[in-house]
């Protein structure tokens, strides 16, 4: 897992080897410690170049190994021998320096670094802090201010920044290898203490206290809820206040406190689910692994809208040239300016030269014709998406994949308008699309696995967290909201404010609460939907007012809204009051109150006090319901799909894992108890009523997630 060998006479050469990362297994951390041994004592080794297998230098610690009983040679020790030696070490970077990657670097007497290299330390990002000496050493190299940053926000920088921070000491366009053996042999037999970054004084730093309140403040509300990046400026500030020995100690303190949270076991199983979303498969038994994707070299976005925009900026910015359609004339211009000012701005930010010029614009659709793959995105009418399929069906080259943006329609539906219903799939975007960083790929009943495997593809290719996904009513995201946004409607009915209800979704750690989240989606969305399924009735201002629809409870609270005009932030009012049409304050309204008040006095309801733990318990529980129904009727594959698109598609607090994920760490059987609990004061409400597979989870003792796959290949296999 780590090899020694000699080249250019004196110099050893520690190589990695633990593909496809270099991680630091136990056996890498043994084969590092016993190759450092060998070079240190053997006589012909003058100096000594760490490097790592096929152009990646280290991705840190092993993540796998984490838990109880963790084994192996303490990277803590090991890393400290290398400072400790009394021949030069070189670190030879390349590929990505992550984590215990960076630690190790940063014992290490010198750093060379190739220009494309990535360095971070990510370890925030898993519920952790730098625990291989990372918080003091950093912050002796590069400073406090900058240590602090990098370190809250496990944020991954270039090559080229790094050599300005001053954390590598050479950067390379060539053989990194060669140029850092080149460098040892420059350095063999120089002196070492100033090398050794442990000896040296945390840079002085005048204001400390008021720099580590003001980080504390910003990290608590950036971060809200979360451990991790407060304990990572604790960390720091024990290396600027004590010396190194004690700020190590400090560390590991902390360090042993973070280990052990549910906090990390979130993150990082979220990092897990992250990447296998990725290897997806569709019930047909079709996947990632058996489908090859298709090239995809020109696309086309049909409706320039807010979400078509937004497509065409990530497609330009991927890469991909884009022929971006839309009929209407003033429209068509709109957005071509909207389009040129976002890749403008990204291009500013991340500083590469703006993709607007693979990007032809056109009025007719026929422009379509010899694109590889279509993505439409008008209007939400089944209809007019309907028309849109049929002639794109017409116009496009044979082979060219037809894909909709649709977030609710029936993508049978629009495949059945095709002469190839095998080549059409959804991919859901979110916005703004350009930003979000999810894509729901929907398969409808004849998609074909290699039209998956392109859309997942181009996804990727996008900067996007695909999954693939079946084809049922809102799909796997918006599905689980329904039962949410259902059960907050009946909370407010009972008793409830908006107010508290966001409070308490907001302090479970969403970025908004479901009334302050609608306000800004515009409620006239889902009452547009609502009418088309024969819901939403005028409601008025006297007369009855119904709450069954077809047996089941109804709420038309939010159709009373809409009558009034109240479609939340563009118009100024929903929720919540806004002071003008478009703003973004949200300030409560006593109108709201009197509305609910009468509403109750009209239904003979009595209002009663409702806590926040009743507010989590039937909003979560609900949509953790209504995802168990998804897995049991096999429209997601897999728990971790379902906990990746809440968390990078509808603001699941990452530390809190996922929906799926949150459930086991509650306990399933506290879920089954308590929706038990609430079906029975509520049986026309049949959201709350606890799914098979979540009866079948319990019974078989509550496995872990990964493990729920065998329960629910059995239940399909019975359907
Ligand atoms: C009981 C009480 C005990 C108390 C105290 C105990 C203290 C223990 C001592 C701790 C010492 C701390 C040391 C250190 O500070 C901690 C760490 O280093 S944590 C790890 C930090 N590193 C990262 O976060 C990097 C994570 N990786 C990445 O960002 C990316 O993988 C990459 C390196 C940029 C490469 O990206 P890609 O090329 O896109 O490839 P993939 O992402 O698909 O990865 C390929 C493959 O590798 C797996 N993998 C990647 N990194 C790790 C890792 N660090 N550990 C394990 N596995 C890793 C990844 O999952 C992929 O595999 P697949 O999932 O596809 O099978």
């Amino acid at each position: 897992m780590a090899q020694l060998s000699y080249v250019s006479g004196s110099v050893g050469l520690i190589t990695l080897q633990n593909p496809p990362v270099n991680v630091l297994s136990a056996a890498t951390r043994q084969g590092i410690m016993e190759s450092m041994k060998k070079a240190l004592n053997d006589p012909k080794v003058k100096s000594v170049v760490i490097c790592g297998q096929n152009g990646v230098f280290c991705a840190g610690a092993d993540i796998k190994e984490f838990g109880p009983n963790i084994s192996g040679p303490s990277i803590v020790p090991l890393i400290y021998d290398i400072e400790v030696a009394n021949k030069p070490v070189v670190a030879a970077i390349e590929g990505s320096a992550l984590g215990g990657g960076l630690e190790l670097a940063l014992t290490c007497h010198y750093r060379i670094a190739h220009s494309k290299t990535r360095l971070g330390l990510p370890e925030v990002t898993l519920g952790l802090l730098p625990g291989a000496g990372g918080t003091q050493l950093l912050p002796r190299l590069i400073g406090i201010p900058a240590s602090l940053e990098l370190i809250t926000t496990g944020r991954h920088i270039t090559a080229a920044e790094a050599l300005q921070l001053g954390l590598v000491d050479h950067v390379t366009q060539s053989d990194t290898v060669d140029s850092a053996v080149k460098f040892a042999l420059s350095v063999e037999g120089e002196p070492l203490d100033s090398r050794r970054i442990s000896k040296r004084p945390c840079p002085h730093l005048p204001d400390l206290d008021a720099v580590f309140e003001a980080v504390m403040q910003k990290v608590r509300q950036k971060f809200y809820g979360a451990i991790a990046p407060i304990a990572c400026v604790q960390a720091v500030r024990a290396a600027a206040t004590l010396p190194f020995s004690e700020g190590m100690k400090r560390e590991q303190q902390l360090m042993s406190t973070l280990f052990t949270s549910g906090q990390a076991r979130a993150l990082q199983y979220s990092f897990f689910a992250q990447r296998a979303v990725g290897r997806w498969s569709m019930p047909s038994g079709a996947s990632w692994n058996t489908s090859k994707a298709r090239p995809v070299h020109r696309a086309a976005v049909l409706g320039l809208g807010t979400m078509g925009r937004g497509i065409t900026v990530a497609l330009a910015q991927a890469g991909v040239s884009v022929v971006a359609v839309e009929i209407q004339e003033k429209q068509l211009n709109e957005a071509r300016e909207h389009v040129y000012a976002t890749l403008e701005r990204g291009a500013q930010q991340s500083g590469v030269s703006p993709s607007c010029a693979n990007i032809t614009y056109s009025h007719d659709i026929q422009a379509v014709a010899d694109v590889d793959l279509v993505i439409e995105a008008v209007l939400e009418d089944l209809s007019l998406k309907e028309k849109v399929f049929q002639q794109l069906s017409a116009i496009c080259k044979p082979g060219t994949l037809l894909c909709s943006n649709t977030s609710s329609l029936d993508l049978n539906c629009l495949a059945s308008q095709t002469k190839n219903p095998e080549l059409v799939v959804g991919m859901h975007f979110f916005a703004p699309a350009h930003v979000m960083k999810l894509l729901e790929v929907v398969y409808g009943s004849k998609s074909s696995p290699e039209a998956v495997a392109t859309a997942m593809q181009l996804g990727k290719k996008m900067g996007k967290i695909s999954v693939a996904v079946g084809n049922c009513r809102g799909f796997v995201g918006n599905r689980m909201l329904k039962p949410y946004i259902e059960q907050s409607y009946f909370l407010l009915e009972e008793g409830a404010t908006p107010e508290l209800v966001d409070k308490a979704l907001e302090e479970f750690g969403f970025p908004m609460g479901v009334f302050r989240m609608s306000d800004l989606s515009g409620l006239d969305v889902g009452w547009r939907v609502r009418k088309e399924d024969g819901l939403a009735e005028p409601v008025g201002t006297s007369g009855q007012i119904t709450r069954l629809r077809g047996g089941r409870r109804y709420s038309p609270l939010g159709d009373i809204l809409c009558e009034h005009g109240r479609f939340g932030q563009k118009t100024g009012l929903g929720w919540y009051q806004y002071g003008r049409p478009g703003g973004r304050v949200a300030k409560s309204d006593p109108w709201v109150f009197n509305l609910l008040e009468e509403y109750r006095a009209r239904l003979g309801l009595t209002a009663r006090p409702i806590d926040q733990q009743e507010v989590l318990e039937r909003c979560l529980y609900s949509l953790i319901n209504e995802g168990l129904c998804i897995l049991e009727e096999g429209f997601a594959s897999s728990p971790e799909d379902i906990d990746v698109i809440y968390v990078f598609g509808y603001g699941w607090p990452k530390h809190r894992g996922g929906p799926m994920f949150y459930a086991s760490m509650v306990g399933l059987a506290t879920v089954l108890e308590r929706l038990d609990h609430y079906y029975r004061s509520n049986p026309d409400v049949p959201s709350l009523k606890p799914c098979k597979l979540l009866r079948q989870l319990v019974a078989s003792g509550s496995p872990p997630v990964h493990k729920w796959k065998e329960i629910t290949k059995k239940i399909q296999n019975r359907l």
